[in-house]
């Protein structure tokens, strides 16, 4: 039987192995790609199975922030890079890695353990939920009916391309004005900042990005882009495609102006959005919103909740009630009864032996705790139970948010 454990530093070249090959990429990695991977070592918080002394699965969690509806900070155990070699599959690697990690993750505080799901059918077992959507669109820009004209902002802000050295002074500070404005979105460490701007380098291959930042009027950063273009020219048309990375923005202008400017590139005849909220303004900035065609979409943050109370009054109720929820949580790591109190000015949420208005699993409360998803659509599907008649629409006003959550990120 393969033995499960943290992995020592030790350990750290055979565990890249392992999971290099458990998502079938190269299984040698170069000594710089090493050399980047071991700045993400963090002891404790990589797991192993180990067979004969060889590393046969990975599991790694970092500390995080998710942003709550209402911009509150939730400390997260974020959950990635996990494998299982494909000769040790389905004999339950994933499953005591994970319980051996939540366990870990509750005992140390954490509110929520989020990732990033490879497969739909994986990790709603383990009580996660997913808890925001993306949705990717392709803009034809000659059909989008902007003003091909159009040389920057009218309005006193501007566009300035920057290169990666600058994106790491500035951009962690605009990030953080940025996340707490957008439920769904997730903290980014310095690493973070280093990895995506080519400073340290996970995969070799790693080429840079053009990244441009808008400037208000008073040079304050309000947007950062980074994209890039593919290289054909087919000898007569220009029809190049502009691919998003990342636009991120705090203001609604910002984020206008980042798209136009996209638009406006010579030569760009389709820009792709990368995965952006499902109630993403882009359409809308253009003329012709139908010049943006929706070419994917898909849940994208998997949330599970470990403090229910926690959780609950993290976030904000634009209503006001009272619900009592009854929470199942198979794995017996935050389930019980509580009684939320909400209302504009705050929420307060404890256990309590008054019946419940309404049963659900922990991975359903999940999904509707950024507000990404709807306690009357759930309850028509039959994965929320009504226990008094209208508990439901009541507990689908509590929940609802004016926005749906995005995550802008991949981890
Ligand atoms: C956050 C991230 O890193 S996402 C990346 C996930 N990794 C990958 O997709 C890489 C390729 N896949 C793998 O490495 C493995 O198949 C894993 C990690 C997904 C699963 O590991 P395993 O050790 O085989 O899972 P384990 O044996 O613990 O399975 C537990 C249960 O999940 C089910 N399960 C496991 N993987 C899958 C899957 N891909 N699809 C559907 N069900 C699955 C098993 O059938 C089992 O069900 P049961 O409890 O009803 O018997």
């Amino acid at each position: 039987m393969s033995d499960v454990r943290i992995v020592t530093e030790a350990d750290f070249e055979d565990w890249q192995r392992a999971l290099a090959t458990g998502f079938l990429q190269p299984p040698v990695l170069t000594p710089e790609e090493l050399e980047a991977r071991r700045l993400q070592f963090v002891p404790g918080r990589l797991l192993g199975a180990f067979d004969g002394g060889r590393c046969v699965a990975t599991f790694r969690s970092f500390a995080q922030e998710v942003t709550a509806v209402g911009g509150g900070l939730v400390p997260a155990d974020a959950i990635s890079n996990v494998t299982v070699s494909p000769t040790h599959r389905r004999r339950g690697l994933l499953t005591r890695m994970m319980n051996q990690d939540l366990a870990a993750a509750k005992e140390r505080g954490d509110v929520v353990a989020t990732l990033i799901a490879a497969e739909y059918s994986i990790y709603g077992r383990y009580g996660f939920g997913p808890a925001t959507w993306s949705t990717q669109w392709t803009v034809e820009v000659p059909r989008a009916g902007l003003d091909p004209r159009w040389s920057g902002p009218d309005d006193g802000s501007r566009i300035e391309l920057v290169d990666g050295a600058e994106v790491r002074k500035l951009g962690p500070e605009f990030y953080e004005r940025f996340r707490r404005t957008q439920p769904g979105a997730v903290s980014r460490d310095e690493l973070w900042w280093q990895f995506n701007t080519g400073a340290a380098r996970i995969h070799s291959d790693w080429t840079e990005p053009f990244y441009a930042v808008h400037r208000a009027a008073d040079g304050e950063v309000q947007g950062l882009v980074a994209y890039k273009s593919d290289e054909t020219w087919n000898g007569k048309q220009p029809d190049q495609t502009a691919s998003v990375l990342r636009l991120t923005a705090t203001t609604v202008a910002a984020e206008r102006a980042l798209w136009h400017y996209l638009c406006s590139i010579d030569w760009i005849t389709k820009v792709k959005s990368g995965y952006r909220g499902p109630d993403d303004l882009l359409p809308h900035y253009l003329p012709d919103p139908r010049a943006a065609r929706i070419t994917g979409h898909a849940d994208w943050l998997w949330v599970r909740i470990l403090d229910v109370v926690r959780a609950l009054q993290a976030r904000t109720y634009d209503g006001t009630g009272t619900l009592v929820l009854e929470v199942v949580d198979r794995a017996g790591l935050a389930g019980g009864r509580f009684r939320l109190q909400a209302s504009p000015e705050g929420a307060s949420c404890a256990p309590t032996a008054e019946s419940a208005d309404l049963t659900l699993d922990i991975a359903e409360l999940a999904s509707v705790w950024l507000g990404g998803e709807s306690v009357l659509r759930l309850a028509a599907l039959g994965r929320v139970r009504e226990e008094r008649e209208g508990a439901a629409r009541k507990a689908d006003a509590l929940f609802r948010s004016s926005g749906r959550p995005w995550c802008p990120d991949i981890f």
